[in-house]
C-alpha cells in the first residue's frame, strides 16, 4: 500500500495565491476506509471568500478572453502534463479521501488528463458558421463569446473528472472560474489546483474556495458577477440552484441523479450481462449517477442469470481501496453509508426479498470504515422506494419480466432518465430500446456507467436541466452565440 501523500492544511486558491479563509477555520478530511486517519485539512470558507474569488475571476476574464484559443489551449496542455506527472499522488489522495479503489482513482485521473487535452485541442476548432444573408452584398456569420465568470459546484464521487470536465471547457472558451468542490473531496480538488498553479495559469483565471455548500455554494449561486453555474449532485440541491440562478437571470446547467435500468433479454449473452450488471452497479461502491440500480430480467433466463450473478457477487472483496486485493471500497462518508443502509431497510420493510448482503461490513478492520456489503434484492416491484429513488450505493434490485415491452414500460416508470442499457443479440430489440427508452445515455451490450469524454453527456426528465456536458456539446453552455451581419 502506497502512503506517499502528506497530511497538510490546504488553502483556498484565489487570484493565483494560496490563502486561508477569512474565517480562519479548517475542517479535517477523513479516510472513509478508516475514520481514524486524517487525509488533510481544508478551509471552511465564507461568502466573503467567494466575493474575493469572484472579483479576481472577473478582473482576469478580460485578458483571458483576449488570448487566442490556441494560447488558452497551451495552458490546458501544461495542466494535463502536470497532472500526469502527479498521477499516482492525485489518485492515492482520491482513494484515501473518498474511498474508490486505487485502480479506479488512477483511471479517473487519466480521464481528467485526457479531458484537458481534448479541450486544449478545442481551442483550434471552429466556433461559428457562415449563413447566407438575404442581401447579396452582406456577410452574415455566427461567432461565440464566453459567458464571463463560471461557478463550478462539484460532487465528491468523481473528484477529478467532474471538476475538470466543467473547468476545461469553461476555460478554453474564454471564461474564468470559481470552483467549489464538495467538502468531502476538497483535498483532491486542491491537488488539481496545484497542477493549474504549476502550469502557470494567469492569476484569477481559476479560483477555488472550499466550504459548505449551504454557505460557499449558495454565495456563488447568488453572486451577481457569476454569469453561469454548472452543477453536478443531488436533485434537491440542483433544483434549488436552478431556481436561484433563474431568479437572477444567470445561465445554469444541472447534472443530477439517475435510477438506471439494465434489461437482460432471453437471448442475452449471460456472462456479459452478469459482468456488466456487477460492474455497472457495484464499481465505485455504486456511487455513480450512471450506476445500474434496477435489473429487469426476462422470466425464461431469470434463474440462470440470478445464479451466475450471486456466484460472482459472492467473490467480491471489500476493503481499503489502497489494498490491491480490494475490489470494492467503502461508501464515501458515514452519512452516505447510513443512507444506503436505510434504503436497504426500507426495501426489506416494503416486502422486497434480500437474497444477498446488505449489512455493514466490519471484517478485516472494516469496523473503522464505512463499508457496506453489496445488496441484491429480488421480488422488487416498481412502486417500492428502492425501485424509484436514487440510492447511490451497492444495491441491485432484480425485477422479473415476461416481455421486453413490460421491461421497457417499467424501466421508463421513474422520474429519472440518465442512462440505460440492454443485453440482447436481436437487432429489432436493440432498435426499439434505442427509440423507446427514456435516457440520455443508451448503451447496448455494455454497462450503464461509462461516459466517453468526447461525446455529449446528460439526462432526460429529472436527471438534468436538459443540457449536455462534455464533447463538443459543452460549447453550448459555456458560450453565447452572436449573429453578425456585415455590410461593406
Ligand atoms: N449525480 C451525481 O453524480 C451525484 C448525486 N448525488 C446524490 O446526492 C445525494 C446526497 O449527496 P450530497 O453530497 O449531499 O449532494 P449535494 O447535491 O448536496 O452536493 C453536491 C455539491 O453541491 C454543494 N451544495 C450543497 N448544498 C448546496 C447549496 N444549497 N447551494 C450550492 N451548493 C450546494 C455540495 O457542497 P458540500 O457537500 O461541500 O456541502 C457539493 O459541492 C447522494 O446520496 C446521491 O444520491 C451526490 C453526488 C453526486
Ligand atoms: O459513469 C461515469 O463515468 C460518470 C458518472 C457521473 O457523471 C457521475 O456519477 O456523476
Amino acid at each position: 500500500m502506497t502512503t506517499s501523500v502528506q497530511v497538510k492544511t490546504h488553502l483556498n486558491y484565489i487570484n493565483g495565491e494560496w490563502v486561508s479563509s477569512l474565517r480562519n477555520k479548517v475542517g479535517a478530511a477523513i479516510n472513509p476506509a478508516n475514520k481514524n486517519e486524517i487525509v488533510g485539512y481544508v478551509q471552511c470558507s465564507t461568502g466573503e471568500d467567494v466575493d474575493r474569488a469572484v472579483a479576481a475571476a472577473k478582473r482576469a476574464q478580460k485578458e483571458w478572453r483576449r488570448l487566442s484559443g490556441a494560447e488558452r489551449g497551451d495552458y490546458l496542455y501544461k495542466i494535463a502534463n502536470s497532472l500526469e506527472r502527479r498521477l499516482e499522488e492525485v489518485a492515492e489522495t482520491m482513494t484515501r479521501e473518498m474511498g474508490k479503489t486505487f485502480p479506479e482513482a488512477k483511471g479517473e485521473t487519466m480521464r481528467g488528463i485526457a479531458i484537458l487535452r481534448y479541450y486544449a485541442g478545442e481551442g483550434m476548432r471552429k466556433v461559428g458558421d457562415v449563413i447566407p444573408a438575404t442581401d447579396s452584398k452582406a456577410l452574415m456569420f455566427t461567432t461565440r463569446v464566453p459567458l464571463g465568470v463560471i461557478g463550478v459546484i462539484s460532487p465528491w464521487n468523481f473528484p477529478v473528472a467532474i471538476p475538470i470536465w466543467k473547468m476545461a471547457p469553461a476555460l478554453i472558451y474564454g471564461n474564468t472560474v470559481v470552483m467549489k468542490p464538495a467538502q468531502e473531496a476538497a483535498v483532491t480538488a486542491a491537488k488539481i489546483m496545484e497542477c493549474m498553479h504549476e502550469a502557470g495559469i494567469p492569476a484569477g483565471v481559476v479560483n477555488m474556495v472550499t466550504g459548505a455548500g449551504s454557505e460557499v455554494g449558495t454565495a456563488i449561486v447568488n453572486h451577481s458577477d457569476v454569469n453561469g453555474i454548472t452543477f453536478t449532485g443531488s436533485n434537491a440541491t440542483g433544483k434549488q440552484i436552478g431556481q436561484a440562478a433563474l431568479a437572477r437571470g444567470a445561465k445554469y446547467q444541472l447534472e443530477m441523479g439517475g435510477k438506471n435500468p439494465v434489461i437482460i433479454t432471453a437471448d442475452a449473452d449471460l456472462d456479459l450481462a452478469v459482468e456488466g450488471t456487477i460492474s455497472g452497479g457495484l464499481r465505485s461502491t455504486g456511487q455513480k449517477c450512471t450506476a445500474t440500480s434496477r435489473v429487469f430480467v426476462q422470466a425464461e433466463i431469470y434463474d440462470a442469470f440470478k445464479e451466475k450473478l450471486l456466484e460472482q457477487v459472492k467473490e467480491i472483496t471489500i476493503g481499503n481501496g489502497m489494498e490491491g486485493t480490494s475490489w470494492m471500497g467503502p461508501c464515501a462518508s458515514e452519512n452516505q453509508m447510513k443512507t444506503v443502509l436505510s434504503y436497504i431497510e426500507k426495501g426489506k420493510a416494503e416486502g422486497a426479498r434480500l437474497i444477498y448482503g446488505g449489512e455493514r461490513y466490519t471484517e478485516n478492520g472494516g469496523e473503522n470504515g464505512f463499508f457496506v456489503q453489496p445488496a441484491i434484492f429480488e421480488e422488487v416491484t416498481n412502486g417500492m422506494v428502492i425501485a424509484q429513488e436514487e440510492i447511490f450505493g451497492p444495491v441491485l434490485a432484480l425485477i422479473k419480466v415476461e416481455s421486453i415491452e413490460e421491461a421497457l414500460t417499467q424501466a421508463n416508470d421513474v422520474e429519472y432518465g440518465l442512462s440505460a442499457s440492454i443485453y440482447t443479440k436481436d437487432i429489432g430489440t436493440m432498435m426499439s430500446f434505442i427509440n423507446d427508452i427514456e435516457a440520455g445515455l443508451v448503451r447496448i451490450n455494455a454497462e450503464t456507467a461509462g461516459v466517453e469524454l468526447q461525446a455529449p453527456f446528460g439526462g432526460m426528465k429529472q436527471s438534468s436541466s436538459h443540457s449536455r456536458e462534455q464533447g463538443q456539446a459543452a460549447i453550448e453552455f459555456f458560450t453565447a452565440i452572436k449573429t453578425v451581419f456585415v455590410k461593406a
